[in-house]
């Protein structure tokens, strides 16, 4: 026998209640999250555009066009000041940040309470894996320790410095020839095979050769730009399944993935049909000669990851910084831009002395430095970063983070940033370096990140790229093709010249 009071609830259960009821449940949604996303909270102490119901600031983020997410972003902090924040469906709160103590306090004093984490980690895993870029913890901890190794006064004194000095020469060579025919080169492709191809013979002891072919498309470098846009729109945007999905991108992916992947394991395999001889362990061999706690060895497929984490590193960031660093330093909108030449040339020529640069040398050219690392501050070659909060967290100004946020921040906006800069924070000028008494914090200048997962190639990148500087500079002039063009960028985890650098080349007169 039913109770009275499951007979008066089975009655009240009408057609008619059951929408009155969802009717209401919907309205509790709509109030509960009208100006932020789905599952997440609304913070009356965090300033932020307001949001859509529900769909919080998703709206905004896919109508921004990826190529002026940088200037977005900065128009935000101009806005809402150092600190704003927004929401997106699926990816709950994203804390921006523009200051240098705050960001210290995250990539530095309270490093463990922020990771990459799984969302990172599951978007880049088609480019990255569970290489050191995306790893965290004792997995990254490792990656980081066996690495370093490669990082050291020696090796770079004995044999990293030479093979610069060596792939510079092939460049050297090919710009000789494209002088006498008057042809247009596109620098950025020709500093992405110089840092490939260098990176390949310091690291797995063999030349990639894509400088013996300048004008050839590398099938690798090409799959990996392509990987590169995709994932960084995982990234950014919540709705990218169903965009992949709509635009069939799935298959490009799986393509491109293919061959990068196919391309380290080509190394691999050839380093073991080979055998290793030399005294000195390249990269590869110490990641092959690494066993584990239990003494195991790592797999081909970890193998695979550290390889292509490393080519990644080492090819781009160096290669877009030196292209920005050229640019800079002959476009029109640059106002010194002669001068800044002339003192570039008078260095090297004081410093070479018609010699090849070394490790020793590179150290004492601290204007060609300054030149590297003011194209650095303002075309960052990683330009913005995300981290995910896993404790709750106070920052230094009183905002409080809660477990789960994310944290955004961006050293490409950060160098444009008057209140760390100055007045002419915009304007590209090398000398701020060599006039300041001291060298500004990584936090200030967070081109190479900061705390202990600072970049481990800095000084590698730094030598690489005053050496081909240098003997480019002492060998030739150079004349933009469209010197009143302002080059914008390939959205992407780095920052690649959208359309190249086109320059014509002279023999220097001296
Ligand atoms: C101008 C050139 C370079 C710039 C601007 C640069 C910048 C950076 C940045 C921003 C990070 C932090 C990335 C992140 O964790 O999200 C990083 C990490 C790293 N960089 Fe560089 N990098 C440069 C060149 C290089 C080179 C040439 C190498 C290798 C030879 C290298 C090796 C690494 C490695 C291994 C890490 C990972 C460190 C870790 O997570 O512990 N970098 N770099």
């Amino acid at each position: 026998m039913q109770s009275t009071v499951t007979q008066t609830l089975i009655k009240l259960l009408t057609r008619k209640n059951l929408s009155r009821l969802l009717g209401l449940y919907i309205a509790w949604i709509l109030l509960k999250y009208r100006r932020t996303a789905l599952g997440t909270t609304h913070r009356k102490d965090l300033p932020g555009p307001r949001g859509w119901p529900l769909l919080g600031n998703l709206v905004s983020i896919i109508t921004v066009p990826l190529t002026q997410i940088g200037e977005y972003n900065m128009s935000m902090h101009e806005k809402y000041g150092k600190v704003y924040s927004f929401t997106v469906p699926f990816k709950g709160r994203m804390i921006h940040i523009n200051d240098v103590e705050i960001l210290d306090h995250v990539l530095r004093t309270n490093f463990w309470a922020y990771e990459k984490g799984p969302m990172l980690q599951q978007t880049l895993a088609d480019l990255l894996g569970r290489g050191i870029f995306s790893a965290d913890g004792a997995h990254w901890k490792w990656q980081r320790k066996m690495a370093s190794n490669i990082f050291n006064v020696r090796a770079f004194r004995d044999y990293t410095s030479n093979v610069f000095t060596h792939e510079a020469k092939i460049v050297i060579e090919y710009f000789n020839k494209m002088a006498d025919e008057g042809k247009v080169v596109d620098m950025q492709e020709i500093f992405y095979k110089f840092t490939l191809d260098s990176f390949g013979e310091v690291s797995f002891g063999q030349s990639f050769g894509c400088l013996l072919h300048p004008e050839r498309e590398v099938e690798f470098a090409a799959a990996f730009d392509r990987l590169n846009t995709i994932v960084f729109d995982r990234v950014i945007r919540a709705d990218w399944k169903i965009r992949e999905a709509v635009l069939g991108l799935q298959k490009q992916v799986q393509h491109d993935k293919a061959i990068i992947t196919d391309f380290a394991y080509n190394v691999i395999r050839e380093r073991r049909q080979q055998g290793y001889h030399k005294q000195h362990r390249d990269l590869l061999q110490l990641c092959m000669d690494y066993t584990d706690d239990q003494g195991q060895p790592l797999s081909d497929e970890m193998l695979k990851d550290m390889v292509l984490n490393f080519i990644i590193a080492g090819r781009d960031t160096t290669a877009q910084a030196l292209t920005w660093m050229f640019w800079s330093m002959h476009a029109r909108a640059t106002k010194d831009a002669a001068e800044i030449q002339a003192k570039m040339r008078h260095e090297i020529d004081s410093v070479l002395q018609n010699e090849d640069p070394t490790y020793e040398t590179t150290k004492k050219m601290k204007y060609a430095e300054a030149c590297m690392y003011e194209a650095l501050r303002l075309y960052p070659s990683v330009p913005r970063n995300i981290k995910e909060c896993v404790q709750d967290d106070v920052w230094p100004d009183g905002t409080k983070v809660e477990k789960g946020t994310f944290v955004l921040w961006s050293p490409w906006i950060m160098g444009r940033t008057t209140a760390i800069w100055g007045q002419d924070a915009t304007e590209y000028r090398p000398e701020r370096w060599v006039e300041s008494a001291s060298k500004p914090s990584p936090a200030q200048f967070p081109a190479f990140h900061v705390g202990p997962r600072i970049c481990l190639g800095q000084q590698f990148a730094t030598i690489e790229g005053i050496t081909l500087a240098s003997m480019l500079f002492a060998h030739f002039e150079f004349e933009l093709v469209d010197p009143e063009r302002k080059p914008g960028y390939v959205p992407g985890l780095t920052m690649p010249m959208d359309g190249g650098l086109p320059v014509r080349i002279k023999r220097r007169q001296k």
